[in-house]
């Protein structure tokens, strides 16, 4: 297994590529199962989470390719020919969940292994099954296996979701596209990998308003076709790496990253003196002097985002004063905490909340990656220890973020993979 070595202390100057976002392309993936026709998808990021995707739509008998070998542009398109989502692929991730709505949509039937949960949460996708057993659709639960089937076309429905759910809100929207009559998404999440998905059904010819609230409606049509669509900036990614000049100190170029999607994260890293200005084509992030902590709390979009808590708590850990951070979508993400204490953190859990008493400076140590955007809030510790941190189980990473010690590499980290 690979590891990443860093050995801390150097400020961070240049610029880094922000990718296309991996929360947007799974589900835009997954809607290439709605149209028999090509969907083209370009700037999708080199992601684990991508191949999986793509082996799972392969699996589905439709073709996945790049539009020129090597490139970040994919074509997706052909028949279904096998409504199975396998736990062997599911298990790897949990947006698999995703193919349900197109398939039950497309072709009135699925099979999909039911994701279960992970080290962040249970991670249950009732809301999901609620909302298309609201549409027609029929489910029997075994083996570990959602069967799903539904007589003729899903129909139209009005759905009122409990709490927000992003995963369900994209599920539903994906299934309304082509199902008989009017459907009305009430407490729809709208995260802006939502609205990018709802751009992309629209090209298809989908007939979607209310992109961007939390209420979508949604009038079915018989059949969608093919399109092309470029996918958005990682607002997650943005973070990270602006989380990483704010840690390290410097300044850092962030290409690409659009501040419109991350306000409640730059807004916090500002209070916590961290300077963001908006350049054309780009966020540049600048940190000269010392950090102040900040309280935040985590919460559907536009409030501060889950996937957010782990970075930022690494740049509070070395913040002055105490901060408090608050998670509340997920109940088990401060998997990270006891990490950052071996780093000579000083971070109490009580509940939901964090306290983070700012210390003057960690120390370089092994630690252990238990998730996505916890492995990046060990990487943003060890670039501000002294001395060398290995990240272990590196693969989690490779999840969700292209290329990390290249880029941060290139802006002066020293920072090198380490084959396993
Ligand atoms: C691939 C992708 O886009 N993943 C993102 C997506 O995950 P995902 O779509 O899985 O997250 P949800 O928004 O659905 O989950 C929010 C909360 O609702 C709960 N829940 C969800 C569905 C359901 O049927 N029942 C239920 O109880 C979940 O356990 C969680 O506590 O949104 C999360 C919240 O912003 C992000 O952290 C993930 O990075
Ligand atoms: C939790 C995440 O992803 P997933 O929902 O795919 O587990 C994430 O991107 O931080």
């Amino acid at each position: 297994m690979d590891r990443i070595r860093i050995r801390g202390g150097q400020p961070l100057f240049g610029e880094i590529k922000v990718g296309g976002a991996k929360n947007a392309a799974l589900p835009l993936m997954a809607a290439g199962l709605l149209s028999d026709e090509r969907l083209i998808l370009s700037n999708v990021p080199r992601l684990a989470d991508i191949q999986t995707m793509s082996v799972l739509l392969t699996q589905h008998g439709v073709a996945v390719e790049p539009v020129v070998e090597g490139g970040r542009t994919l074509s997706i398109g052909g028949s279904i020919s096998c409504t199975e989502a396998p736990y062997d692929i599911v298990r790897k991730m949990r947006a698999s969940v995703l193919v349900l709505g197109p398939l039950l949509a497309r072709v009135q039937e699925a099979r999909v292994s039911l994701p279960g949960g992970c080290a962040i949460g249970t991670r249950p996708v009732d809301l999901h099954l609620k909302g298309l057993e609201q549409m027609g659709a029929r489910f029997n639960l075994a083996n570990g296996y959602i069967d799903a089937k539904v007589d003729g076309r899903l129909r139209g429905a009005t759905i009122v979701f409990p709490f927000v759910s992003v995963g369900a809100t994209e599920n539903l929207l994906m299934a309304a596209c082509l199902a008989d009559g009017r459907t009305k998404l009430v407490n729809a999440a709208r995260e802006p990998e939502i609205g990018d998905l709802a751009a992309c059904l629209i090209t298809m010819g989908a007939r979607i308003e209310g992109v961007g609230t939390s209420t979508l409606i949604i009038d079915g049509v018989e059949r969608l076709h093919g399109a092309e669509h470029v996918i958005l900036p990682d607002r997650i990614e943005t973070g990270s790496y602006a989380c990483a000049a704010a840690i390290s100190g410097g300044s850092v170029f962030l290409r690409k990253a659009r501040i419109e999607h991350l306000g409640a994260t730059i807004r916090a890293l500002r209070e916590a003196g961290v300077e963001v200005t908006e350049q054309s084509d780009g966020l540049m992030i600048k940190r000269l002097n010392g950090l102040r902590g900040v309280d935040v709390m985590t919460g559907p979009y536009p409030e501060f985002p889950t996937d957010m808590q782990a970075q930022f708590m690494a740049v509070m850990s070395v913040s002055e004063g105490a901060s408090m951070v608050t998670e509340t979508i997920f109940e088990n993400r401060f998997m990270h905490v006891p990490e950052l204490n071996r780093m000579g953190a000083h971070i109490n859990v009580h509940g939901a909340s964090a306290i983070v008493r700012g210390v003057r400076s960690l120390s370089g140590a092994p630690v252990m990656a238990t998730d996505l955007r916890a492995s990046l809030s060990l990487i943003l510790a060890g670039l501000a220890a002294h001395g060398e941190t290995i990240v272990n189980r590196v693969y989690h990473l490779d999840r969700g973020y292209e290329a990390v010690e290249q880029k941060l590499a290139a802006c002066g980290a020293d920072i090198e993979r380490i084959p396993g």
